[in-house]
Parts: structure tokens; sequence; C-alpha cells
């Protein structure tokens, strides 16, 4: 075939292709109208997770799995902008590694909200001016974002999606290497820098700001001063500044989970994960008590963290994640016991314990 009949084909496909999305938005509207009269939450998580997995399996064509989840990433995408209210709030500004989580869930179509900080992310949701909210929570190699946990305390808000994110820091400047003398970043990314920073800028000063986008605003403003940056790309498109050099975070796989919270929860998927938080007595062996639960009812518990309670000096609450949904018997019955030895013991949401 020459290249121009080979053109017409594709046409052809593109506008079969188009009429199909046209179909679909119809249907999906259609499935918005019903979840607004019975008073269902827009975004599926558990719907759109099992959807990726089927069209995944299914894929016989050249595609890979990363091409199939992207495009359809924007098509869920687009079927959720049809609806109005569909506002999503996230630690900005723009550009910031969470930004970035959050167009990987939710796509290019739907409306982002930057927000100062992760109490306004949580409370833009919870007064009902964003539909989701998207925060980090951990890092595997810096551990967990406390802030977020301290704001889950007195939350209404529940988790019903996460997110895993590869990082990859970069050192943006627009001045040469040899004139940077002040490396600005995020507490966060330095730390996962560290040993980068300590072999290359022993002698720099690092200067924690709010956002790695922040970081780069500066190093753009104040480049004649010798300030440069640690952030990702898009951080570094959005101010203009050179890749002097890329993926400088200590640990390759360097990967950050995030959250999305809104007023519900979600349903189980039959492959799920339970946060709740909890806060024992203060008498001898009461965490040591309260974890035998888990093991009691064989649930697998993949991580704990404790934060002081701000209520009394060297009182705590933990952080656990479990495998499993709140609503499989074994773990409701966990949960159960659990409360017998706490003076506080909190569902934070199930979700799909997803992998993207
Ligand atoms: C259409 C639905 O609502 C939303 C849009 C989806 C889609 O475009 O396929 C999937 C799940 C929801 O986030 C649904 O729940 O079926």
């Amino acid at each position: 075939m020459t290249l121009d009949e080979i053109r017409v084909h594709i046409d052809a496909i593109d506008s079969q292709l188009l009429d199909l999305l046209s179909q679909r938005a119809d249907l999906v509207h259609e499935v918005g109208v019903v979840k607004k009269r019975d008073g269902l939450q827009i975004y599926a998580p558990e719907r759109e997770d099992a959807l990726l997995k089927k069209l995944v399996a299914m894929n016989e064509g050249r595609l890979p799995e990363r091409s199939i989840r992207a495009i359809y990433r924007e098509i869920m995408s687009a079927a959720l902008a049809l609806e109005d209210d569909m506002k999503i709030a996230y630690l900005g500004p723009e550009g910031t590694w969470t930004h970035q989580a959050a167009i990987k869930k939710f796509g290019h179509s739907v409306e982002y909200l930057p927000q100062a900080n992760f109490a306004e992310v949580f409370d833009q949701v919870a007064r009902r001016k964003a539909s989701y909210g998207v925060v980090p929570i951990e890092n595997s190699t810096e551990g967990a974002v406390s802030h977020t946990l301290d704001l889950f305390v007195d939350s209404p808000l529940r988790i019903c999606a996460q997110i895993l994110l590869r990082i990859e820091n970069n050192l943006l400047a627009s001045i040469p290497r040899e004139e940077i003398k002040t490396l600005y970043s995020h507490p966060q990314v330095f730390g996962q820098c560290k040993n980068w920073i300590l072999r290359h800028f022993p002698n720099a000063d690092l200067v924690e700001v709010s956002s790695t986008t922040r970081a780069a605003q500066i190093a753009s403003e104040r480049a004649s001063e010798g300030a440069a940056a640690l952030g990702g790309t898009l951080a570094a498109e959005l101010n203009q500044l050179e890749i002097i050099e890329s993926s400088i975070q200590d640990r390759a796989t360097n990967t950050t989970r995030f959250l999305v919270v809104s007023e519900k929860t979600c349903p189980p998927t039959g492959n799920d994960r339970t946060s709740i938080l909890f806060a024992v007595r203060d008498q001898p062996g009461s965490l040591v008590d309260a974890l035998k639960a888990f093991n009691a009812f064989e649930i697998n518990m993949s991580k704990i963290e404790s934060r002081p309670s701000k209520q009394k000096d060297w009182e705590y609450i933990f952080y656990v994640d479990l495998a499993g949904h709140c609503e499989d018997p074994k773990l409701a019955d966990a949960l159960k016991e659990l409360e017998t030895h706490c003076s506080l013991v909190k569902l934070l949401g199930s979700y799909p314990d997803s992998e993207e």
C-alpha cells in the first residue's frame, strides 16, 4: 500500500473511533444521571480498576499495557469531565508531584484546583468545593508524610483510591552547574536525594520550600544569585529551566504513594487495602494486645506508623494498613476485636490495592 492508501484506512478507523467514543459518552452520561438520582459517587475507582484490568488482559494487538492504560485513562477522564461538578483539589502549585499523580488518576479533561497546603486540600473536599482531593502519604525512600497522617485524625473524609507514582528528581537551573550556590526544594525531595547532594554539592546551602514548583520558580527568579532547584520535569517546563542532571534520587525505584480522599470510601474489588488509625489505652502491653487482633484473624498488616496524639505528651496514634476490605467478614471481626483494646479506632477507608 502507498502512504496515501494507508492514510485513507487510518482516517476511516478514526471516524469509526470518534463515533464509538460519542456513543460511549452518551452511555456514561446516562450512568451519571442514574448515579445522581441514587445519590452515588460519580467517580467509581473500583469500576475503573476492573475495566483497565479487563482491557489489558483482552488486548491482543501491538499496543503495550502502558499505552492501553494511558489511552483509557483519558477516555475515562473525558467521561468524568461530562459531570460539571468534577473538580480535583491537590497540593499545588501546578507542576508538583501531587499534580502529576492526580493527572495519572483523573486524566487531563477534569478541572484541577491547586491548594497551598494539605489542610486546604482536605478542607476544599469537606466543604464540597472539590469532589476529590489528592495528597501524598508515603515515599519508598523517605517514609511517611506526617502532615497527611495528622490531618486524618479530625477529618470526616475517607480514602477511596491510591496512586503509585515513580518519582524521578532532577537538578533544574537556568545557570551552568559551576555557578550553583543554593539548592531549593521540598524537604521530602532533599531526603530522597541526600547522598547525591553530599557527593555533588557538599557546600551548597539547602533551602526548604513548600513545593518543588515553588523551588523551580525561585531557581528561575534568583538565577543570578546561584539558585537551582530539585524537582520534576513538569516544574522545569513551567519555569523554563534546563535539566542539568536527571534522575538524581538515591534509589532508582523511588516511588510515592498518594491517596484520593472524598466523602465516601470504595466498594470491594477482591484486591483491596484498608487504612485505619487507632489509639491504645495507656497501660502495659496494650499495643501488643491491639496488634494481636490482626494475628488472631489472619489479617496481613502491611504498614504501621505512629504519630504523637497532640492531646497528651508521649501518647500516640497508630496508622495501620491492612490487606482486605472492611466489608470482608474476617477483617470486620478483627476491627471489632481491636476496638476492645483501644480508646479510639477510626476507619479511614478501603480501596483497590492497585499498583498504578
Ligand atoms: C461510567 C461510570 O462512571 C465513571 C466513568 C467510567 C468510565 O468512563 O468508564 C468508569 C467509572 C466511573 O469513574 C461507571 O461507573 O460505570
